[in-house]
């Protein structure tokens, strides 16, 4: 537990190779943040090099924002060989309940690869799980109970989930992380969410275990936004010092400055 602020040294010195079949409005600020962290991104989406791409990667990302049925079958062609070699899968179901289309796909991809954490916002995350969920485009729309939906996608899913927004919630259904930390300008800027999806990857590279590398990327990431927030009033020159800030914070602040509560499940029922 101590060491999670510490595990963003690790990253910076490890250098991993994340993987990203990324949406496209993305894939610019996804590569940039993730060498602001300290990672290597490599963006590879046809169907003809994604396995051999998530073959040579340290982490592949699933990212369906904007999907294509050819898409489809390249992420899972990927997800297969990084499922083979045992390098981590993060899958980000983008919009997942705004349309059929992104539903069905979403299913295809946690029915045939093994995935190591999902990570959306409540409305995606709630809506795999089955649970009353709304979305407006790529956006939650109702204010849900984060844990709440947290615990029981994880629980119904039977995969790891991490559920962002105001307090992002990292949980397999039993231990559970909720980060208070962030700054409402990261929801005006595009592909906040998708970017931390590519950290949560690079996090998981290392030796930190699932739940603790994912409360790692999560609570540097919100510490981040806070740092660059000081800066700033406006999403152009937020978004500009953010990826400054991933690149400048060290483990130190974010000791000083993390807001984590934990507990276990069945404690807390109890
Ligand atoms: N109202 C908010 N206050 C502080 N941080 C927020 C807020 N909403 C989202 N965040 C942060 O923005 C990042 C992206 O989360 P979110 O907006 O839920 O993802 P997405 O962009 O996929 O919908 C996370 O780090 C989350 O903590
Ligand atoms: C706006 C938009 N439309 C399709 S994908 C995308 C980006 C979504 O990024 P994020 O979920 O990180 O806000
Ligand atoms: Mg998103």
């Amino acid at each position: 537990m101590s060491e999670i602020p510490t595990l963003i040294n690790q990253v910076r010195n490890k250098q991993p190779l994340i993987h990203n079949i990324t949406n496209q409005v993305v894939v610019n600020f996804t590569a940039n943040g993730l060498y602001a962290v300290g990672a290597a991104p490599v963006m590879a989406n046809a169907i003809e090099e994604a396995a051999d791409m998530a073959n040579n990667a340290d982490a592949l990302v699933l990212n369906i924002g904007t999907l294509t049925t050819v898409q489809v079958d390249a992420m899972i062609m990927a997800g297969k060989a990084a499922n083979k070699k045992g390098i981590p899968v993060v899958l980000d179901p983008v919009g997942v309940g705004a349309t059929p289309f992104r539903t069905d796909a979403a299913e295809k991809i946690i029915n045939s690869v093994k995935l190591s954490v999902i990570r959306g916002n409540a409305g995606e995350i709630g809506h795999l799980a089955g649970l009353k969920s709304d979305m407006r485009g790529v956006d939650a729309v109702s204010q849900a109970n984060n844990q709440e939906v947290a615990i029981e996608a994880s629980k119904r899913l039977g995969i790891p989930v991490i559920v962002t927004g105001v307090d992002d919630v990292i949980t397999d259904g039993q231990e559970v992380f909720v980060v208070h930390n962030g700054h409402s300008l990261l929801t005006k800027v595009t592909g906040a969410g998708c970017l931390l999806s590519s950290v949560v990857a690079a996090f998981l590279t290392t030796d930190g275990g699932l739940l603790e590398a994912s409360t790692a990327a999560v609570s540097f990431y919100g510490v981040a936004a806070e740092v660059a927030a000081e800066h700033t009033s406006g999403p152009g020159t937020f978004q500009t010092a953010f990826l400054d800030a991933l690149y400048q914070l060290n483990s130190d602040v974010v000791k000083d400055t993390i807001k984590l509560e934990t507990y276990t499940v069945t404690a807390k029922e109890a």
